[in-house]
């Protein structure tokens, strides 16, 4: 199994060419079952999550391409298959987005239950419940999610809690629906914006997206359009904690710094510089102390549950007590037992850690049990003295575009070995 090696202590300096999305072109991926025609999405992260979904889809009978310029192409005028398979959707829980597009647009879709993960159980009951208002017919038999129904209808959903995949479902099932789908409590992420936004390009006729209530009035069929991916906020928010945890200063570019509001305001409460323009972010933490901040995850505009990973390993070498809450996930606190094996100094109270900073954390083996704590980890190998084994690096691969590549050109010592 790949690992990578850290040597720590360098302030990082330089600048980080910002990826595509990773939770933004997942949909778009799923959302090209939709169109009755070729469609392209650009600025597509080369991901281990981007290659699955292409898999799930092309096993579907589309037409897929992935070129070198990051273009991800597709076909599917016409599919073969309605079925996303158990082999693929066990590796990436998102496959679920497929469910909404196949059940709108022919009326079938055979999904294999996503279940849990390291972080949590992740049902997605809303997902299913919002489908059936709708009139899908929904059974679960060995393993999988069986629905069916003549044409989606419209309906007034209230969703029980703010979900991002289920409301991404939810709104692609209801473009092609007959009639006018309300979806209340919906969820404001800056992803779902960009997907309704992919949509209303495709012909869907979507309002309030970005608001807790979307409307959406079906209509008959969809076109294939040209799509380029937003930009990447939780990569831009791991790399900006990289420059705040080493002492140094990264300039993230091809961002989209109006999407990461509360984590910047964050890295301010934390000590750091930030200055940004339209399409860039930089933190300085050049001659500045790192401070121990609280964090308390929420849905969007709160705090990110997938920026808590990298704010714990932040705490871990700050000075004062850093309270850090996680609400979103039931499960979500993997890595406070890896960081402790660092040295850091933290006290485990359910979905509450209190992290107390210390000037400095040893380089250890570690092992990342989920994506945001793979990057936690690498990030304390970054700030530790010594070198850092971080094993299972799988995890980081789902999330983070070639991460020693772009760590390396700011001047980090890390290899994959
Ligand atoms: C591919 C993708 O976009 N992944 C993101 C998405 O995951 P994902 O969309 O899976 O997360 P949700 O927003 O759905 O989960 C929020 C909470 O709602 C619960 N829930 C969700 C659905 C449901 O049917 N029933 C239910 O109880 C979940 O268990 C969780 O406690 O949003 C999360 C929260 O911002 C992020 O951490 C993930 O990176
Ligand atoms: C939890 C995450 O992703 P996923 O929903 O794909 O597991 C994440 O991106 O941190």
């Amino acid at each position: 199994m790949q690992k990578f090696q850290i040597e720590g202590g360098v302030a990082l300096e330089g600048d980080v060419v910002i990826s595509g999305a990773k939770n933004a072109v997942l949909p778009l991926q799923a959302a090209t079952l939709l169109a009755n025609g070729p469609m392209i999405i650009r600025n597509v992260p080369r991901l281990k999550d981007v290659k699955t979904m292409g898999a799930l889809i092309e096993g579907m009978g589309v037409t897929v391409n992935i070129d070198d310029d990051n273009n991800f192409s597709t076909d599917a005028e016409t599919i073969s298959s309605q079925t996303a398979p158990y082999d693929l959707v066990r590796t990436m829980r998102a496959s679920i987005l497929v469910l909404g597009p196949l059940l709108a647009r022919y009326g079938k879709a055979e999904v294999s239950l996503p279940g849990g993960c390291a972080i949590g159980s992740r049902p997605v009951d809303i997902h299913l419940s919002g489908l059936e208002a709708m009139g899908a017919q929904i059974t679960v038999e060995e393993g999988y999610i069986r629905a069916e129904c003549e044409r989606l209808q419209g309906a007034n959903i209230s969703m029980e809690k703010i979900t991002v995949t289920g409301t991404e479902n939810l709104l692609m099932a209801a473009v092609l629906a007959e009639g006018t789908t309300v979806l209340n409590n919906a969820a404001l992420e800056p992803e779902v914006v960009d997907l309704a936004n992919c949509l209303i390009a495709m012909g869907a006729k979507i309002q309030g997206a970005g608001t807790n209530t979307i409307t959406v009035e079906g209509v008959e069929s969809l076109k294939g359009v040209d799509y380029s991916v937003l930009p990447d906020r939780i990569e831009t928010g791991t790399y900006l904690a990289a420059a705040a945890i080493t002492g140094g200063r990264v300039r993230c570019l091809n961002a989209a710094p109006d999407t990461l509001t509360a984590a910047l305001n964050k890295f301010r409460d934390a000590g750091a510089k930030i200055t940004e323009g339209d399409d860039w972010v930089e933190l300085d933490m050049r001659g500045r102390k790192l401070k121990a901040v609280d964090i308390h995850t929420e849905a969007h505009p709160g705090f990110p549950t997938d920026m808590q990973a990298q704010f714990m390993a932040m705490n871990a070498v700050s000075t004062g007590i850093g309270v850090v809450v996680e609400n979103i996930f039931e499960n979500r606190m993997m890595h406070v037992a890896e960081l402790m094996r660092m040295g850091a100094n933290i006290r485990l109270e359910g979905n509450t850690a209190i992290v107390a900073g210390m000037p400095s954390l040893k380089g250890a083996p570690v092992m990342a049990t989920d994506l945001r704590a793979s990057a936690c980890l690498i990030l304390a190998g970054l700030a530790a003295d010594g070198v850092t084994l971080v094993d299972r690096i799988y995890h980081t691969d789902r999330g983070y575009e070639r991460i020693e590549d772009k760590l390396t050109a700011i001047g980090a010592r890390i290899s994959r070995n």
